[in-house]
């Protein structure tokens, strides 16, 4: 099958990277630093990127990766580095045959800054040209709500390749419509989705172990037929999407259930399984430009699941551009089915405006 061993060591590299991230979770001090754009960084970003970064390179040396960190900050401040070193070390899968693939522990501390700077691809349309977010939904992460570890191949602006790990999501599907998911996840015994896809090969979800992978299970987005019923995923923080607008699209399309509120990628895992049927993300500034590994690999999954996934035009998103999307275009994902209805109460309500 094409890309069998980049989808076993993308899977494996996110679940390795979510042990670390899941300890730094319940630390109370996750070493928050601000980055130059004011966003949150922690010490569970620069960890998982390390390690995700180290297995990539260990079997596609030639391989670039897109990642959101860098390790410029880490080499000025030697105890937040020491302290993400102390964490990274330890990490290991607990199936030794898995382990090995990735190519063991990092051995340095140096070793571990190199991988951290091995992100600063410029991404382009040409190459193989790994996306990764260590810690997708920084602020899920903080608030102790969703996060996501997001890492996706993309081969001449296509993407090939989706994983995404997403420690806090219950396994069981139907415990996601359950009020309050986005702020009262616990990564307690039990939960965890490691959801995956490959281009022309469907989309699977297992849950988010330790060790090993499994084939997963085949995953599907809702088989709704009156989009009236559909329940609508959205970005907890106001500052990121549109809710207003979500709201007023809500309205259009005659759907009376509240919005489900999940922070990062996870939003994408949970249309793809049918757990939430739309995923809205309206611009609320035009100067923010979407980065592509905020989008990557759930574009893929949710796509490759059955659904549609468009800006706001109703173009694909376009992976080949850099390290960003075009101008902020925001994103439409939903069943195929019902993509159009959904696109154009979204134009009605822009246009509007
Ligand atoms: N103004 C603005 N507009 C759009 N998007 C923004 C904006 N600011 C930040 N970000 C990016 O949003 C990422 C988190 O995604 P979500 O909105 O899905 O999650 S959340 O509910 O806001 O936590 C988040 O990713 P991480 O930095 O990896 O957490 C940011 O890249
Ligand atoms: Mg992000």
């Amino acid at each position: 099958m094409a890309y069998e061993k980049e989808l076993k060591v993308a899977q494996l590299a996110v679940v390795r990277a979510a042990i670390l991230t899941k300890a730094v979770f319940h630390e109370k001090a996750k070493g928050t630093v601000s980055k130059d754009d004011k966003s949150p960084v922690t010490i569970g970003d620069f960890g998982a990127q390390a390690l995700i970064i180290a297995a990539i390179k260990h079997n596609f040396p030639s391989d670039e990766v897109v990642g959101e960190e860098e390790a410029s900050s880490l080499r000025e401040q030697k105890d937040l580095s020491s302290t993400i070193w102390n964490l990274v070390k330890d990490v290991k899968l607990d199936d030794p045959e898995s382990d090995a693939l990735l190519g063991g522990p990092i051995k340095s501390e140096a070793e571990m800054l190199d991988a951290i700077d091995m992100g600063n691809s410029a991404g382009g349309d040409k190459g193989r040209i790994w996306a990764l977010d260590p810690i997708d939904g920084t602020k899920g992460f903080l608030r102790g709500g969703q996060y996501a570890v997001c890492l996706a191949l993309i081969v001449d602006g296509d993407v090939k390749v989706g994983v995404l790990g997403c420690p806090n999501l219950p396994v069981d599907d139907r415990e996601l419509l359950t009020e309050g998911i986005g702020a009262a996840a616990t990564d307690a015994e039990g939960k965890g989705v490691l959801f995956a896809a490959v281009q022309g090969q469907g989309a699977t979800s297992q849950p988010l172990t330790r060790g090993a992978v499994t084939p997963g299970h085949p995953i599907h987005v809702s088989q709704i037929s009156d989009v009236s019923e559909a329940v609508m995923c959205e970005s907890v923080e106001p500052g990121h999407s549109s809710k207003g607008d979500n709201a007023l699209i809500a309205q259009k399309l005659g759907i009376s259930r509240k919005p489900v509120q999940m922070d990062s990628q996870a939003k994408y895992g949970s249309v793809a399984r049918g757990a939430g049927d739309l995923y809205l993300r309206l611009p609320v500034r035009k100067d923010y430009v979407e980065k592509i590994w905020d989008h990557a690999a759930g574009d893929l999954i949710v796509r490759e699941a059955g659904g549609q996934v468009t800006d706001i035009t109703g173009s694909r998103l376009n992976f080949g551009l850099g390290r960003t999307l075009t101008e902020n275009k925001g994103v439409v994902a939903a069943p195929a089915n019902v993509h159009p209805q959904v696109l154009q109460a979204v134009r009605e309500v822009l246009d509007a405006k």
